[in-house]
């Protein structure tokens, strides 16, 4: 049987969670490319604008750079960002162990969205986004839990402060939506967009795609 060479895919993500969430799936990245895009929200920029945009500038400049070097044919380069929000309002990532702590605090008994927007930069050069919405409710937290948290150190890097797929798992009561796209990376939608666009998918087992 003759079989069609899959495709090469670019992950423009410096994310240990989305490299293993894309290897969950079968998909061996032929390399990885983090990039360095300021993640400041505009002016009273939506939570899910913001998502979409920064994926997309992710994936834009990997291409770029993939491109300046004369290495950008025939790969797919995939970009995404997960932001955390509260109505309007942007959850921060937390950087230090007092974010963690005000971020927690905000989301202790209460609903909130997790966007990850993914963005597909096309060997052809089109880029091709999806903005995926999950909602979670947090059980109230005491002083106590939010204290053993925090010296948890998982909350690091993350967005909003906490990583479900953690001890932050036991702090949720009802989820709605994908829960790969909370820890960064939707799945379904992710593979959708790529076959949508062209790629070929990996047999079992094979060697990533140069
Ligand atoms: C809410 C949540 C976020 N996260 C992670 C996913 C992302 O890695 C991170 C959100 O930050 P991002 O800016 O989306 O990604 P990143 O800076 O880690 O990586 P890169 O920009 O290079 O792709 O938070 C979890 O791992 N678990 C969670 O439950």
């Amino acid at each position: 049987m003759s079989a069609v060479p899959h495709s090469a895919l670019v992950l423009a993500s410096g994310s240990p969670r989305r490299l293993e969430l894309l290897q969950q799936v079968g998909i061996e990245p032929a390399r990885l490319l983090a990039t360095a895009v300021d993640e400041t929200p505009e002016r009273s920029e939506h939570p899910r604008s913001l998502a979409k945009r920064l994926s997309r500038a992710k994936a834009l400049a990997a291409h770029a750079a993939l491109a300046a070097r004369g290495e950008s044919g025939g790969t797919f380069v995939l970009g995404a960002d997960t932001v955390v929000s509260l109505g309007r309002q942007v959850v921060p990532k937390a950087e230090i162990a007092e974010d963690a702590i005000t971020n927690l605090r905000i989301l202790s008994g209460r609903s909130h969205r997790v966007f990850t927007g993914v963005c597909v930069v096309t060997p052809g050069g089109k880029a091709r986004q999806r903005l995926v919405e999950t909602r979670i409710r947090f059980k109230r937290l005491s002083r106590d839990e939010i204290e053993r948290y925090v010296d948890s150190g998982e909350w690091q890097g993350k967005a909003g402060g906490y990583a479900i797929q953690g001890l932050a798992g036991g702090f949720v009561v009802r989820l709605v939506g994908s829960y790969s796209n909370v820890v960064g990376l939707p799945l379904y939608e992710t593979l959708s967009l790529l076959t949508g666009e062209g790629f070929v998918m990996p047999r079992p087992g094979a060697a990533p795609a140069a």
